[in-house]
């Protein structure tokens, strides 16, 4: 059994269709790398996969059953900007998970459980580069550390879904080679499975396991929101050849051309 089934699934926002007759079967530990114009539902898949909205028609299943319609602890999120807590320092924000997970009505751990986490998020802290940077707080850091906060944040909380929306699109080019070796290290240690945004159509080629093309087929000039988009290309990472690249890459810009429009 595929561990994400997403069969004939619409999502639709009043008269607007975003997403039309999605087809997806998602094996554990993939790495999925999504990319597709502006507009074109990326996000809103995600959203679907957390649970923070639900399909308008179809199903979305993990491990047969049907998602739960509310995010939970098994599926964990990092966008591009603002995922950290900003009053707390880059030590606290990683323990916060763990605080809140073992005891969700203080938020609190004392004694042998506190020191067993903070354990466990020094442990974090070194495997994302941050032990120099424990007891900073959020607005002292880089962009680049402060993503890997939010990734620290996230693998801590070992989530069989992580869902990364755009989490290096504000980063400066020279740094995200490092983020991309430092989040393929942590998926291959965890096993978690990936969906990952971005706008970036090289990155998306290049990292993860699968690239899924999200792109609108059918396009009424009159009415631009009566078409969703749906999943044109499926591939595994790294065998597209260069005219495949090439085709992609057209077709995601014309429809970015039509989107503007
Ligand atoms: N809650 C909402 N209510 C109404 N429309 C929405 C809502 N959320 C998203 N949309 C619309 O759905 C469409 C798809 O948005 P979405 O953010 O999923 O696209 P995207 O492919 O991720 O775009 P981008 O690459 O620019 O982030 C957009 O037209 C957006 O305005």
């Amino acid at each position: 059994m595929s561990f994400i089934t997403v069969k004939h699934l619409w999502k639709e926002y009043g008269d607007q269709v975003i997403l039309e007759n999605l087809n997806l079967t998602v094996q554990q530990g993939e790495f999925c790398s999504l990319v597709g114009a502006s507009g074109c539902g990326k996000s809103t898949f995600l959203k679907l996969l957390l649970g923070q909205e639900q399909p308008s028609r179809g199903t979305l299943n993990l491990n047969g059953q049907p998602l739960p319609g509310e995010p939970d602890r098994n599926r964990g999120i990092v966008f591009q900007r603002y995922s950290v807590f900003p009053h707390l320092s880059v030590r606290q924000n990683v323990l916060m998970g763990l605080e809140l997970e073992q005891r969700p009505l203080l938020g609190k751990l004392f004694g042998r459980a506190r020191r067993e986490a903070l354990a466990q998020v020094d442990a974090m802290l070194e495997a994302v580069g941050l032990d120099g940077a424990a007891n900073k707080w959020p607005h002292e850091l880089s962009g680049g550390m402060q993503q890997r906060l939010a990734i620290a944040q996230s693998f801590l909380m070992r989530p069989r879904v992580l869902l990364l929306d755009e989490p290096f699109g504000a980063l400066d080019p020279g740094i995200r080679n490092d983020m991309h070796q430092l989040l393929l290290k942590l998926w291959r240690e965890t096993g978690t499975t990936i969906f990952m945004v971005t706008h970036d159509l090289h990155e998306g080629f290049q990292l993860g396991t699968r690239l899924l093309v999200f792109d609108k087929v059918r396009r009424d000039p009159h009415d631009p929101q009566a078409y969703g988009a749906t999943i044109t290309y499926d591939l595994p990472i790294g065998q597209a050849d260069g005219q495949l690249v090439q085709d992609i890459t057209e077709q995601v810009r014309s429809t970015a051309r039509h989107q503007a429009a």
